[in-house]
């Protein structure tokens, strides 16, 4: 039974989901040290925000086939090296949306209106109506920086309580930007004119200190900043001094640069600074759906299906996986064929995708070409995931081609792959709906279904050719299952594309290339 580790708080919703297939280890606050220390009898690690999975993790979790990460954000996730280990990175992106849209207007009012320290104050015994005195936020405007599913919510709801609203995101039409009720504008514009500012990008290098000294002094001095996306898209230190100097008003965060917060000048600048522990994703709704959502991709993960919110297997979503299962078990069969064929070291791969496969959707079609051309140095260690990172580590070029005009099948797809020892290629179609079929091989027509073991010949078409070969065959005891001839021209050159039954005997390939008229003899596995 397969096993997973849980090493951060999540619903027994998810828990009682993964025991349908694993044994589960809920073990929390685990040190860095501790967790490599175990990790690697664990087939899956689920996660939070509390754990940081660092490429030491990951080289020591040997038995890792996916990472699940029950929330939005996978920063905390060296999602290069799991890439690199072949190790599957979900999340759930829409599990906590609302919860963190909510976050961030609840920040928002809390902040203009001083509740959390006028609750303090009342439950001191105080009654002070004058300190907290706040402002309101009709009328005003809110610059949302990020207007992906987070930053679209709290736009509708600050839409409805009468703000005018700007945004930034560079990834997102204006026509998008409309729809949500936004202005799209640069940023410096935003921080500008923003009474408001509430951010809701993911951190990438792009983003860190995205607000720094620099933009927090270009802003209003009556501006408040709400961070509930991430820790570090804010130079904290510049941002307490701001507030310190009064060049802005104030800030709302639920994250930080280092979590836990720790010594920070912003635990001591009285009400403009409103902190909480990053809450932004936890409420009872969210909770159950973000478990619920990674446990069910972790199952189906652990049973060999798909996972529909894979953060780095892209393009390969559940659904294009279904429409093209059967091509991509053609593709990867004739990625195995061409890479036996092509021996040696391959230097360029080059991927033709012919009548009806010619559209963008069948991109994974190379992956999975690349999956099978890499399966004889690699085995079960290249996957959908890595496929890509073990070719270009390689050094083999891919090059993608497309061809709709082809329509001699509804779709083919044809892989050339040119290595040390020369240039092979192969073509196969489905007949029906999934039943594979050789086309061509080194452009000499051919229509036989690929079997496991096979023999495929170079030789001259002549007479007496097939019955040697035959005889030879028999005399190693070997036996053949079925055998045709592609040829273009008679007596010209020709391919023998064989299914046997068994491997062919050692020392035999060398015998079949001293029968008269075979240039060439190669052994397939598949
Ligand atoms: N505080 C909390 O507990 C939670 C925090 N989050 C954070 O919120 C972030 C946003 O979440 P979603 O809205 O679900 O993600 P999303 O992917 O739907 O939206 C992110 C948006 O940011 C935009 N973007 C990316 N780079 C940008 C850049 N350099 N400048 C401007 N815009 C940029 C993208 O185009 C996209 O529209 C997450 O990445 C996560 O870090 C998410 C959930 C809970
Ligand atoms: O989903 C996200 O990106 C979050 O930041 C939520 O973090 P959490 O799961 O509450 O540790």
């Amino acid at each position: 039974m397969s096993k997973v580790l849980v090493s951060d708080p999540i619903d027994q919703a998810g828990i009682d989901i993964l025991s349908q297939v694993a044994t589960v280890d809920v073990k929390t606050g685990l040190k860095p040290a501790e967790l490599i220390e175990i990790i690697g009898e664990y087939d899956a690690l689920m996660i939070r925000s509390g754990t940081r999975v660092t490429q030491e993790i990951i080289e020591a979790g040997t038995q890792l086939k996916i990472i699940g990460r029950a929330g939005v954000g996978v920063d905390n996730v060296d999602v290069p090296a799991a890439t690199r280990h072949g190790i599957v990175v979900v999340n759930s992106p829409e599990g906590n949306t609302i919860a963190a849209a909510e976050h961030a207007i609840a920040m928002m009012l809390s902040l203009s209106r001083h509740i959390p320290d006028a609750n303090v104050s009342v439950k001191k015994g105080e009654w002070d109506r004058k300190t907290f005195v706040g402002a309101e936020v009709y009328k005003k405007t809110l610059g949302i920086v990020g207007l992906g599913k987070i930053g679209s919510h709290v736009a509708a709801v600050a839409k409805a309580m009468g703000m005018k609203l700007l945004g930034y995101d560079p990834f997102i039409s204006t026509e998008r930007a409309e729809q949500i009720g936004c202005q799209l504008v640069d940023l410096d514009l935003l921080i500008q004119q923003a009474d408001y500012i509430t951010l809701h990008i993911p951190k990438t290098p792009e983003t860190a200190h995205l607000i720094n000294a620099t933009t927090l002094a270009k802003m209003k001095p009556t501006a408040r900043i709400i961070n509930c996306a991430r820790g570090g898209i804010i130079d904290e230190a510049a941002l307490a001094e701001a507030i310190k100097q009064g060049t802005i008003a104030g800030a709302a965060l639920d994250v930080f640069e280092s979590e836990p917060l720790g010594e920070s000048d912003l635990r001591s600048l009285g009400k403009n600074v409103l902190l909480t522990p990053h809450l932004g994703a936890s409420t009872a709704e969210a909770q159950v759906n973000v478990a619920i959502d990674v446990a069910e991709q972790i199952r189906d993960v652990l049973l060999g299906l798909p996972a529909r919110s894979a953060v780095n297997i892209p393009g390969l979503s559940p659904d294009v996986l279904e429409e093209l299962k059967p091509y991509m078990e053609l593709a990867e069969t004739l990625g195995k064929l061409v890479g036996q064929l092509a021996g040696g070291r391959v230097e360029l791969l080059n991927v033709r995708l012919q009548g009806e496969l010619a559209t963008n959707k069948s991109q994974p079609l190379v992956v999975a070409s690349l999956k099978g051309l890499l399966y004889q140095a690699l085995r079960e260690r290249v996957n959908y995931v890595n496929a890509n990172i073990e070719a270009k580590e390689r050094g083999i070029r891919v090059i993608e081609t497309r061809d709709a005009s082809v329509r001699d099948y509804a779709g083919s797809l044809r892989l050339e792959a040119t290595g040390t020892l020369g240039t092979h290629s192969v073509t196969g179609a489905l007949l029906g709906e999934k039943e594979i079929h050789l086309t061509d091989v080194d452009g000499f027509p051919i229509n036989v279904p690929p079997s496991k073991y096979m023999l495929f010949t170079l030789h001259r078409d002549m007479p007496g050719i097939i019955g040697k070969l035959g005889s030879l065959l028999g005399s190693f005891n070997v036996n053949i299952a079925s055998m045709q001839v592609g040829r273009k021209i008679v007596r010209g050159d020709a391919v023998m594309a064989l299914s046997i039954d068994d491997p062919l005997p050692e020392g035999i390939l060398a015998e079949i290339t001293k029968v008269p008229g075979i240039r060439d003899a190669y052994t397939v596995t598949l």
